[in-house]
């Protein structure tokens, strides 16, 4: 089962109300899954066993400045977590320090500290490891633990919490607030991955995740630049950038290019949280790992392809951020093309990170361009207006707090994709995304040809493969089979598989993420080159519609599929899934 998203921003949630927990999950994999990990050879640094001795935190401090580091290799594995113990086949991390630029604000709140909390507490970080927060406000160290401590406890993110687990995270987390623009904060993070050296086996490896507005990305790269911070000399150094990578190709070219003034691409980890969910990477895991999809997936068989991520939450007190973006910048651009191009590559020639990001650029690569001039026939654009989800009335877009009036951001995109290479020559794939739909749900529905001829009365329908991203993850296959009785009547039936079968709860992806980052596994995280060429498609539309007033704004309703010209995109002959 995948968590309930939060409403509301961590926040603005003044009283830490009781977090839902996720269950705890006892499993019979358990067991094997240690002996797995204990026989794994080529292990550098073994998760520590069950029984092995907690460091002692050390005692309370009258500054800050006094602390020791204490290597913490997190609290022993109780094995709740099945996929935890599959993750532990892995190498876990070298020690290393987690440098959080942006550590105050939301998404650090809601998803990173809680992500970063999971890891540590079924001991899947390595011998020794330290969370450095960097802020523009100004903190103590006491003050930012009181502050992470009550984000673990407020967010839906935060796993199961260990008796004794919170006090000893605790005195893994430091703070330097300060402005980024000077070198100032720059000098005191150099302090802090200088003082945790010795606990850290000599080593000074440091994983800088930029959690901040996209205008502050360039700035901080420089100033980690300017003190030396990039040099791997005494331990790898690398760095994560959330999104959006850029607000068009010319932007995210410059910012390609003053990232790498300072970084190597292979230090580079941009994050697409879509890469790090599980049912996504089932993908390649279905397409590769059996043998009777992957020669129906082609021209000859494969009729069209939806690709859908609906949600039913609004602006969610985004406003400022989502004015400047819409849709195609927020969820087309990145999560929507990832999950094409992972759907429509070729094989890769290993499970690695260039293997894919080749396959992934060549198909990308060979997406028929979307000049201006074909946007019309392509692409869809739309914006709620007022309506109502679950019963409720809901508000909309131009009505949201902080919406300019008379607002042209697109809340919705419908768009039909060609791709120009053997194996696709003639398959459309519809990618769609809108906010306040009437459902959370994103798929991926592979829509396979009718049978050359009919036999039956009926007619015949055509095959759906469907992978369920999110929720109730899973893959199904819809197919025709006789009803009882004495006419050969057929009806279209369902082959089920849900993920909770494996009795487990999924991990967050930026769990996944964060992980592989310390790991130096960038295989999912979009390399410079795709970013470039997702941006190249959709830079049309932003041409076509950026600051451009539609006329018929709004036009749907919240809590309906869209607007009426979605579905004259696909034709007369294919219809959007109901979900
Ligand atoms: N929130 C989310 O759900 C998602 C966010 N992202 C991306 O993650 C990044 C962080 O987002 P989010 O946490 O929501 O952003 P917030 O606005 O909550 O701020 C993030 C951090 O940046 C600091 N900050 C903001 N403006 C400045 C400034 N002008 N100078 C110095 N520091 C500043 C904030 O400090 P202070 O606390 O003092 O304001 C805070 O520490 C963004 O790139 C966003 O696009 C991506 C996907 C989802
Ligand atoms: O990156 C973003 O993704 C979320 C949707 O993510 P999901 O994992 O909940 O599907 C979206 O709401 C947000 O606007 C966007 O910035």
């Amino acid at each position: 089962m995948t968590k309930e998203k939060k409403a509301t921003s961590a926040k603005s949630a003044a009283v830490p109300a009781e977090p839902v927990r996720k269950p705890s999950t006892a499993s019979t994999l358990r067991a094997v899954e240690r002996r797995t990990a204990q026989q794994d050879d080529g292990v550098a640094q073994p998760a520590p066993a069950p029984d092995s001795p907690v460091p002692a935190a050390p005692k309370k401090r009258t500054s800050p400045r006094s602390r020791q580091r204490v290597p913490h290799a997190g609290p022993e594995d109780d094995g709740r977590n099945p996929f935890r113990a599959l993750m532990r086949r892995r190498r876990a991390p070298e020690p290393a320090t987690l440098v959080i630029f942006g550590a105050t604000g939301d998404l650090a709140q809601r998803k990173l500290l809680p992500a970063v909390f999971g890891l540590w507490q079924d001991g899947l970080l390595g011998s020794a490891f330290n969370i450095v927060g960097v802020g523009r406000q100004e903190m103590t160290d006491e003050q930012f633990q009181d502050f992470a401590l009550n984000a673990l406890k407020t967010s839906k993110e935060t796993d199961e919490i260990k008796e004794g687990s919170l006090e000893k995270f605790r005195d893994l987390l430091y703070y330097e607030g300060g402005d980024f623009s000077g070198d100032d904060v720059f000098r005191r993070v150099q302090v802090e991955l200088d003082r945790a050296q010795t606990a850290h086996g000599g080593r000074k490896n440091a994983l800088f995740y930029l959690s901040v507005p996209p205008s502050l990305f360039e700035v901080i790269s420089d100033g980690l630049g300017r003190l030396g911070l990039n040099d791997q000399a005494e331990g790898w150094r690398r760095l994560v950038i959330e999104k959006p990578f850029g607000r068009d190709l010319e932007s995210a070219r410059a910012l390609n290019d003053a990232i790498h003034h300072v970084w190597d691409e292979s230090q580079v980890y941009r994050i697409d949280h879509y890469l790090g969910k599980e049912t996504v990477q089932n993908l390649m895991a279905i397409r590769f790992g059996n043998s009777i999809f992957e020669p129906l997936w082609n021209r000859g068989y494969v009729d069209h392809v939806q690709i859908t991520a609906a949600e039913d939450l609004g602006l969610e007190g985004r406003a400022g951020y989502y004015e400047e973006a819409g849709v195609v910048r927020d969820m087309l651009q990145n999560h929507l093309m990832q999950l094409f191009a992972l759907t429509a590559m070729e094989t890769p020639a290993a499970l690695d990170a260039d293997a894919i990001r080749d396959e992934k650029v060549k198909v990308l690569r060979a997406v028929k361009p979307i000049p201006r001039g074909r946007v019309r026939s392509v692409a869809v654009r739309g914006q709620y207006g007022p309506g109502s989800l679950y019963g409720e009335a809901v508000p909309g877009y131009r009505e949201e707090p902080n919406v300019k009036e008379g607002s042209t951001t697109p809340t919705y995109v419908a768009l039909k994709l060609e791709v120009d290479n053997w194996r696709w020559e003639g398959v459309p794939f519809y990618l769609r995304t809108g906010k306040r739909l009437p459902k959370k749900v994103t798929e991926i529905a592979v829509v396979f040809k009718r049978p050359p001829l009919s036999l039956f009365p009926s007619g015949v329908e055509r095959n759906v493969l469907a992978f369920r991203i999110q929720p109730d993850e899973g893959v199904s296959l819809k197919f025709s089979s006789k009803t009882p009785g004495q006419e050969m009547d057929l009806r279209e039936v369902v082959m089920d598989f849900r993920y909770d079968a494996f009795g487990a709860q999924l991990e967050s992806p930026y769990s996944r993420l964060l992980l592989d980052a310390m790991l130096g596994d960038a295989t999912l995280f979009p390399r410079e080159d795709e970013v470039d060429h997702a941006w190249q498609i959709v830079s049309g539309l932003l041409e076509a519609w950026d600051g451009r007033a539609a006329a018929e704004f709004p036009n749907y309703a919240a809590g309906t599929w869209g607007p009426d010209a979605a579905d004259d995109l696909m034709g007369p002959d294919r219809r959007w899934r109901r979900l």
